[in-house]
């Protein structure tokens, strides 16, 4: 909100009434983004009633709670309404796309999908970066792309599955970059891991009905680019716990999405037969039924195939 909010009127509605009122009067948010201030241009409302009427809508909060979201604003967003889903994840449970959720909990919305390198700070202080949206036509992508600024480009795109999975599977593959650099296994199995992640994850995209070749771009090699180098990643930190000490106790209880990704996608892959031994391993690595050592062991022990 705070990128779209240079181009037009911008309302952040928060759930947390007192919270929303320091964010207006002093226009920070010292949680989510210290020393930050936040545009003058940005309004604040704890009223959820805000958002009728808006032409757009960015659903900017945890993947698990998209679902309860939609559900909560269906009765406020009149028909044609793009929905932008912001986060980057499945849903846990049933495997789904947050697209198919939403799609369920709002029909007749423009269900759309950012996603690509951007840490919300970066993108709060006006650092530059250029992110994805994915929208059902090209003509609504180009009208989402609108969003950007100037410090904030956006490239429409009509593979929504690609983009939301790229966004979703690129944050295991920040866990495991953090396994790599926790365990000290060094900066070359690093960049072997990034490739190979991204072989499974286009695999996984082309068996979802989208193009494999999408996660080449922002959303997907990216972003990973980002997450599985960048401290500022808590998909790399919480891997790199993981690395270092085997488990992720001690974990600040920041919001680690890859970990649900992790299992969510391990078990679609098994459903659907999709050959996926990374994103495996850091599910098997999390939920403490493999060590990081046999991990790689059985890595780099699997049949020689072409690339
Ligand atoms: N942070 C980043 O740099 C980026 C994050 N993302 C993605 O965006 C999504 C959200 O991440 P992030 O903003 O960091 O997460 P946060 O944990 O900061 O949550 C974001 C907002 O969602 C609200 N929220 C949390 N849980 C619920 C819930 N159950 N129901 C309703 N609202 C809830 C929070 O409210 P409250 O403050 O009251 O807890 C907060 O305002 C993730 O999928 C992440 O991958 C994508 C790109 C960059
Ligand atoms: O996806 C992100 C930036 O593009 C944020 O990554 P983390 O959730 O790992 O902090």
């Amino acid at each position: 909100s705070v990128a779209a909010a240079s181009g037009g009127d911008v309302t952040l509605i928060g759930r947390d009434a007192a919270a929303v009122e320091v964010m207006r009067a002093s226009r920070r948010n010292e949680k989510a983004l210290p020393g930050i201030d936040l545009p003058e241009a940005l309004a604040f409302s704890a009223e959820v009633e805000t958002v009728r009427g808006a032409g757009i809508v960015l659903f900017a909060m945890p993947s698990q709670a998209q679902r309860q979201a939609a559900r909560d604003l269906a009765p406020l967003l009149a028909p044609g309404t793009a929905v932008v889903i912001c986060a980057k994840g499945m849903e846990k449970g049933t495997g789904r796309l947050l697209t198919d959720v939403l799609e369920e909990e709002l029909p007749g919305r423009e269900i759309a999908v950012l996603s690509g390198p951007g840490f919300a700070a970066d993108i709060a202080r006006g650092l530059p970066t250029a992110m994805v949206i994915a929208a059902r036509t090209p003509e609504i992508g180009a009208a989402l792309a609108a969003l950007s600024g100037p410090t904030f480009r956006l490239y429409p795109s009509t593979d929504r599955i690609g983009v939301q999975l790229g966004g979703a599977l690129k944050n295991v593959l920040a866990i495991a970059c953090g396994i790599i650099e926790g365990a000290e296994l060094g900066d070359s199995a690093r960049a072997a891991l990034i490739s190979r992640g991204l072989a499974e994850l286009s695999r996984f995209v082309a068996a979802h009905g989208g193009e494999g070749g999408t996660v080449t771009g922002l959303s997907g090699l990216g972003d990973l680019v980002l997450t599985g180098t960048s401290h500022q990643s808590r998909n790399l930190r919480f891997g790199i716990a993981l690395g270092r000490h085997g488990t992720a106790t001690g974990w600040s209880g920041d919001l680690v999405e890859g970990a649900f990704a992790a299992s969510v996608a391990a078990g679609v892959a098994v459903d659907k037969g999709i050959d996926m031994p990374i994103t495996d391993a850091v599910a098997r690595i999390i939920d403490g039924t493999l060590d990081v050592k046999t991990a790689i062991g059985q890595l780099m022990t699997r049949p020689i195939t072409q690339e």
